[in-house]
């Protein structure tokens, strides 16, 4: 197990929005979020980064609960992409990206080879290497994106969790980022609204529906027409995808 979420519910005021959430991520896997608008994905995302504290149940990180764990600790092995993440500073992007570095870091430790490594390799991962003397203000929304999951993978995580992380991108870095996720060596939760990318890339989807599980499985066991009909009130036909190991939806009219 490397997240592990064990009967959580959060509410806002008397409005229940997660209700009895248990699910595990296990390691090494990409694992989708999906669900209709509302449904809940950024409030589990910031409640599984340890950003909230649920009203019951609790989130476990290697069996420890996460709020009796350090933030330092925490960060040192959970990155989190944030929906609409800024970076008010006027920074260059590689001084975005070393800020990934800093809870790696002591008051006494100067910039060592790891940090250095970490950062380059991250800029070269989401193809923001020839923008690293860019000031963030002339980014695009999607550079801006790009450069703050090359943040998160500076971070050198073990759990990475992002929050619909494909917003803003062309669908080229659509693609190539989904792609660079389900081939890094970390356990990653992603929310996600295009299901056909969800299909592709994830080893396993969950689905909320008015902050309840409606499924868990792999994307085959998950994506069925019954489904997309239910929760997403959408008409669809789903094949198995003849490029990929999971389905294929078209969706009708
Ligand atoms: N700070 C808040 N105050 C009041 N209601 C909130 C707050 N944050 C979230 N909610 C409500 O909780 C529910 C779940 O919101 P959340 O943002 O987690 O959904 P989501 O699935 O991520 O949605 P989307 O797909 O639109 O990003 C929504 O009904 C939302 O209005």
């Amino acid at each position: 197990m490397s997240i592990k979420s064990e009967n959580i519910t959060w509410k806002i005021g008397t409005k229940t929005v997660l209700e009895d959430i248990s699910f595990e991520a296990r390691p090494g896997e990409m694992l989708g979020l999906l669900g209709p608008n509302g449904s809940g994905k950024t409030s589990l995302l910031r409640l599984l980064a340890g950003l909230k504290l649920p009203h019951s149940g609790r989130v476990l990180l290697e069996d420890r609960d996460i709020q009796k764990i350090s933030r330092k600790t925490v960060a040192q092995r959970v990155a989190f992409v944030e929906q609409h993440a800024t970076t008010n500073a006027n920074l260059k992007v590689e001084d975005v990206v070393k800020l990934g570095r800093f809870p790696h870091r002591s008051m006494f430790s100067g910039w060592t080879k790891a940090d250095e490594h970490a950062v380059e390799e991250a800029l070269e991962r989401c193809g923001m290497a020839a923008k690293r003397h860019e000031r963030w203000q002339h980014l695009s929304g999607g550079e801006k994106q790009r450069a703050h999951i090359a943040r998160a993978l500076a971070q050198s995580p073990r759990e990475l969790i992002l929050d619909e992380p494909t917003n803003h991108l062309d669908i080229q870095h659509q693609i190539s980022l989904l792609k660079l996720i389900a081939g890094l060596p970390v356990t990653s939760i992603i929310a996600l609204h295009d299901l056909n990318h969800a299909a592709m890339f994830c080893d396993r989807i969950i689905v909320l529906e008015q902050g309840r599980i409606a499924a868990n499985g792999t994307p085959a066991e998950i994506l069925t027409e019954d489904l997309l009909r239910c929760v997403f009130c959408v008409r669809a036909h789903v094949c198995p995808s003849d490029h990929h190991n999971g389905p294929h939806i078209q969706f009708l009219t």
